[in-house]
């Protein structure tokens, strides 16, 4: 059976990837460790597509620190870009099928209707750009590649918009959260589990493709829906972007159109709010 390796493992879409593979018991799948998988790491990773042989290569490390990247660009570009081409290098050079991880980010979001992976992408940020540049290395160096643009993560793993919530909603009385940003929330383990079904089907339907969640939310929507499912009680008031200053701009729209993604695989996905509610109840499980 096929090996796939995982990149960015201890990170939270690459913890979605183990839960899945645990709860499943699906064979096959490595999860190095950071210090031996370091995308940076040209001979290292070469050690490991030597001895794994991979079939897959699926790579979440990235530097995702969206804030921070505006002002440490060159390990935003070492890692989003260089990275990706040296996994992309030896992707080629063991006839291994990459499967990479982008960001909705990579749009300007200055339209209103869902963006399709044709829709003209244009990064308004440090770490947009650094995404839709690793983005653009890989087609240059290798045919075998699927990369999935998705947004607004959220998952029981690592730090995300939804822990934030749950802690500032329990230090705070009242919270003021942007409504004019729109886009859709993504449950990890539901974008892990598409990658997995893209892998299991061997699919050669190589190219970009849209994932998130159905349906359409502003972070402030987000919010409240994290304060009602998980009963928390603290006042949200809806702020225009303007209200509330940050580092790097966000894209005022970005929502994607899914339709290739659910066509190409037979896929149906889940509406942002149930797959919400599934996770704050595995959050409460936790506590
Ligand atoms: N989070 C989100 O909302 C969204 C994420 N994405 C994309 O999805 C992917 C997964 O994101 P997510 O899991 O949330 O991000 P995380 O930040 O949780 O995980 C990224 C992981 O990459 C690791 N990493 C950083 N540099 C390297 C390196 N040189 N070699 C190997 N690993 C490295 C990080 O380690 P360390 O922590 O030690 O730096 C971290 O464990 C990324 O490509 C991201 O751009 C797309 C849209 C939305
Ligand atoms: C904490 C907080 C945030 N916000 C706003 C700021 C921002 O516009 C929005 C989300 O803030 P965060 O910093 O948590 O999320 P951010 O890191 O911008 O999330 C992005 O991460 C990268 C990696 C992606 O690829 C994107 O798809 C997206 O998920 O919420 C408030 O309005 N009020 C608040 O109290």
């Amino acid at each position: 059976m096929s090996k796939t390796i995982v990149f960015g493992a201890s990170g939270q879409l690459g913890q979605c990837f183990k839960k899945l593979v645990a709860d499943n018991g699906i064979d096959n799948f490595i999860f190095p460790a950071e210090d031996e998988a370091d995308i940076l790491d040209t001979d290292g990773l070469e050690k490991l597509f030597a001895q794994h042989k991979p079939a897959y290569a699926i790579n979440c490390a990235a530097y995702t620190a969206v804030d921070k990247a505006e002002d440490d660009i060159e390990t935003a570009v070492k890692v989003n870009k260089t990275g990706v081409e040296n996994l992309a290098r030896l992707c080629s050079k063991h006839d291994t099928a990459l499967i990479h991880i982008s960001t909705d980010f990579v749009f300007k979001g200055d339209v209103s209707s869902p963006l399709t992976e044709d829709s003209v992408a244009k990064p308004i940020s440090v770490y947009g750009q650094t995404k839709l540049d690793g983005e653009k290395v890989i087609p240059v160096l290798l045919d075998k590649y699927f990369i999935v643009r998705t947004g607004w993560l959220y998952s029981e793993f690592a730090n995300n918009f939804v822990k934030t919530m749950l802690k500032l909603g329990a230090e705070r009385d009242e919270l003021k959260v942007i409504a004019d940003q729109v886009g859709t929330p993504t449950y990890a383990i539901d974008l892990a589990d598409c990658i997995i079904k893209i892998i299991q089907c061997d699919s050669t339907a190589y190219g970009i493709y849209h994932y998130s969640n159905e349906g359409v939310a502003s972070w402030y929507d987000f919010s409240k829906a994290i304060f009602e499912l998980s009963g928390t009680n603290v006042k949200v008031i809806p702020i225009p972007t303007s209200e509330y200053k940050t580092r790097a701009t966000r894209p005022a729209y970005s929502v994607m159109d899914k339709s290739k993604v659910k066509q190409t695989f037979g896929l149906q996905i889940p509406y942002w709010r149930d797959s919400l509610a599934i996770c704050i109840d595995r959050l409460k499980q936790q506590n």
